[in-house]
């Protein structure tokens, strides 16, 4: 491997002054093209079209204000002489007709920026990294892709000079350095589920974000739909909060799986055992059984019309219900309802010309009875046949009043109740007989243990109450409010997503597995992970286990190979770890080396506090200006938070994932391992620093 051809220094000097008039060049467009847009948007909208077409020019001025950092970052020169820019945003020239000025790094043609190497060039003579700082190109990084270089990477100068970079405790886009394995999944087909295994650092969350705004960009049907992303903890979202922004997008909900029911909040931590047994698959079919066990039974129905009985057969109920089966609780009863109004309506109309057929035998009283049964007012019959029989207007106007009647609402609300879904859950997790009921497969002493905990709700009781609420189909009403669409789909359950993008997957219990795939019945869905971090209750080793119950076979596996955070030094520990978490992978292979050697030192308990200050003292001296995080076994995490400054981060090994500093301590990395699902949190814990890592380990 070689780095990137270094230009000389006056070459590198024309180099940067050529990039710097182009870079003004755009930015001046861009300018423009936002002063524009900030023009247009300052009319108002006076109808429902305008507004949508304003609400499109909005998302575009969001877009061009928000381009500022890295607006031009790439330059690709074919072999025919043409030259394209590569950028945040995509520009045009005033001419409409003419080439792009910039094209957007989302676009077609911005592809081999990613993906062209010295084997298959794709046409090019060159590639061409753009640093810039503010307004100001500070440099260049060519990369002459005529066989000269045999790096396997892309951009090999600007990704290490990124990958180098002091840690400012927030995300940022890595739009300019993305490698072709990245690029690979970040631009692949999102027609089904995708799951990408990856180990520490090799870009799964740069991945799955990077392919979000891809798929925006390229897909019109998802940008109006919305896009979720699912992380781990409020810590990681906002870790990664900076990212989509920067990359334009306004169509994303970011959330975990614990907040994605609107009003409902986790009230409680939980016991591990309590989360795998909430979690599995078991409690999808026993939900739906015990809220189809709900449903009401066949039976004659005596309903009151006008003064009148009818009764509705038993088995003119049963057809009815048969026709509504598989429907959500409250939307079957909404259509039985209205089967039940034109039932109604025709068995009023049957009694009638019964009456009529009387009548005409001479009953002057039945006919009075008909008139009231009808509403009946002579002078407004001209609908009627001169037999007496009802017109199709007069028909439907009967069944529109039957449909209105309060008296007839109540009868359905009494035989059908309105369920809740809160309600309802809690009914079931307190009834130690229900339980065994519907779910059958649950050991005496696991329905023990569910009964025992049933309140406030707990991180594992969120995706039960999304499957009552969604089998009760709480349609809730769609939102009109807000700007953006993912102002909407934010306050929406039921929300149908465009995509699902999940980090850290690894973690999803089967529960919540079915929860992703309700927000996405197209199951267009991106799974990112690391099978080998996964410290939840669930018992998983293996992605096939991981999602079987809910996606069967059919997703498409992908990998990622290479860590970008984690230097060589430190990754070279791992290898024992991951054995001792029962792994089979290999950790993934660094793609440099720091030169700073992890360092271990030997406290007593009592000494541990004075000796974390006295460690993170010096790790932020050297790394001034970055980072540094503790992490620590649960235990202890709150002695240490005691001992240190209250801006240094201190958290479990669980709490650390996503997360990354330029040096990480590790305190008492033998107490990590000791803990359920131990090997796997140390493998979390000695892969979060980009730089250094010290450990101090207990005596
Ligand atoms: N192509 C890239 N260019 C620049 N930086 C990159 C690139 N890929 C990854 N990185 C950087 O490497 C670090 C690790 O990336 P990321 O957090 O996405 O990895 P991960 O696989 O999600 O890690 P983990 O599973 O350990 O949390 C981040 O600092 C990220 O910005």
């Amino acid at each position: 491997m070689r780095r990137n051809s270094a230009l000389d220094n006056g070459t590198a000097s024309a180099a940067i002054a050529e990039e710097q008039e182009f870079l003004d060049q755009a930015t001046a467009r861009r300018d423009k093209l936002a002063d524009h847009l900030r023009a247009e948007l300052s009319v108002e909208a006076l109808d429902a079209l305008e507004r949508a077409r304003l609400r499109m020019l909005r998302q575009q001025y969001e877009e061009l204000r928000r381009a500022t950092e890295g607006l031009v970052f790439g330059r690709l020169d074919g072999l025919d002489g043409t030259v394209r820019h590569i950028g945040r945003v995509g520009l045009r020239d005033d001419d409409e007709d003419g080439e792009p000025l910039l094209v957007d790094w989302r676009a077609p043609a911005a592809r081999p920026f990613y993906t062209a190497t010295a084997v298959d060039p794709k046409g090019l003579a060159r590639r061409r990294h753009i640093r810039t700082t503010g307004s100001a190109v500070v440099g260049v990084d060519d990369e002459p892709l005529d066989g000269t270089i045999t790096t396997d990477l892309v951009g090999e100068g600007a990704l290490l000079a990124a990958l180098d970079q002091r840690r400012t405790g927030r995300m940022s886009t890595a739009i300019s350095t993305l490698q072709r394995e990245q690029d690979d999944i970040i631009r692949a087909e999102a027609s089904g589920p995708l799951v990408v295994q990856g180990g520490p650092g090799t870009g799964k969350t740069v991945v799955a974000l990077h392919r979000v705004a891809y798929l925006l960009f390229a897909h019109q049907t998802m940008a109006e739909q919305a896009v979720l992303v699912l992380g781990p903890s409020p810590r990681f979202l906002e870790y990664i909060g900076q990212v989509l922004p920067a990359l334009g997008e306004t169509a994303v909900v970011a959330a975990t799986c614990d907040t994605l029911l609107p009003g409902i909040s986790v009230g409680r931590d939980e016991s591990r055992t309590l989360a795998e047994i909430k979690g599995r698959a078991l409690w999808q079919p026993a939900l739906e059984n015990y809220v189809a066990s709900l449903l009401p039974r066949p039976r004659d129905l005596k309903l009151r019309w006008e003064g009148e009985f009818y009764v509705i057969p038993a088995a003119t109920v049963a057809q009815a219900l048969a026709a509504v089966r598989g429907r959500p609780y409250h939307r079957a009863r909404r259509v039985f309802a209205e089967q039940l109004h034109h039932i109604l309506a025709e068995a009023v109309v049957d009694q009638r010309e019964a009456l009529m057929n009387e009548m005409e035998e001479g009953f002057e009283d039945i006919l009075a009875r008909v008139d009231r049964s009808m509403h009946y007012d002579p002078g407004a019959a001209a609908g009627s046949d001169v037999d007496g029989l009802l017109s199709e207007e007069e028909v439907e106007d009967l069944r529109q009043r039957i449909a209105e009647n309060p008296a007839i609402a109540r009868f359905v609300e009494t035989w059908w109740p309105t369920l809740d879904a809160e309600t309802l859950l809690r009914d079931l997790l307190t009834d130690g007989d229900l339980l065994a009921r519907f779910a059958p497969q649950l050991a005496a002493d696991e329905i023990a243990a569910v009964v025992a905990e049933p309140a406030p709700w707990a991180s594992s009781d969120i995706p039960l109450l999304d499957a009552v609420a969604d089998l009760l189909g709480d349609g809730d009403a769609p939102q009109q409010h807000g700007e953006f669409v993912a102002d909407r789909a934010r306050r929406q359950r039921s929300w149908v997503y465009g995509h699902v993008a999940v980090d850290e997957a690894q973690e999803l219990s089967e529960m919540q597995w079915h929860m992703v795939v309700r927000r996405c019945p197209s199951r267009s869905i991106t799974a990112v992970g690391d099978i080998d971090q996964a410290e939840a209750a669930h018992r998983h080793t293996s992605w096939a286990q991981a999602v079987q119950a809910v996606l069967g076979d059919r997703w498409t596996p992908a990998e990622l190979t290479i860590c970008y955070r984690t230097p060589r030094e430190v990754m070279d520990l791992t290898e024992p770890v991951l054995r001792r978490a029962g792994s089979h992978n290999a950790p993934p292979r660094a793609v440099r080396a720091s030169g700073i050697s992890p360092w271990q030192r030997t406290v007593t308990p009592a000494e541990l506090g004075d000796a974390a200050a006295e460690a993170v003292r010096r790790l932020r001296e050297r790394w001034h200006g970055g980072t540094v995080g503790v992490i620590a076994p649960a235990n202890r995490v709150a002695e240490l938070r005691a001992a240190l400054d209250d801006d240094v981060p201190v958290l479990s090994a669980a709490q650390s994932k996503g997360l990354e500093w330029d040096a990480t301590l590790l305190v008492d990395p033998d107490g990590i391992a000791a803990g359920p699902r131990g090997w796997n949190g140390l493998y979390v814990a000695l892969t979060r620093c980009t730089q250094e890592l010290g450990q101090l380990v207990l005596a």
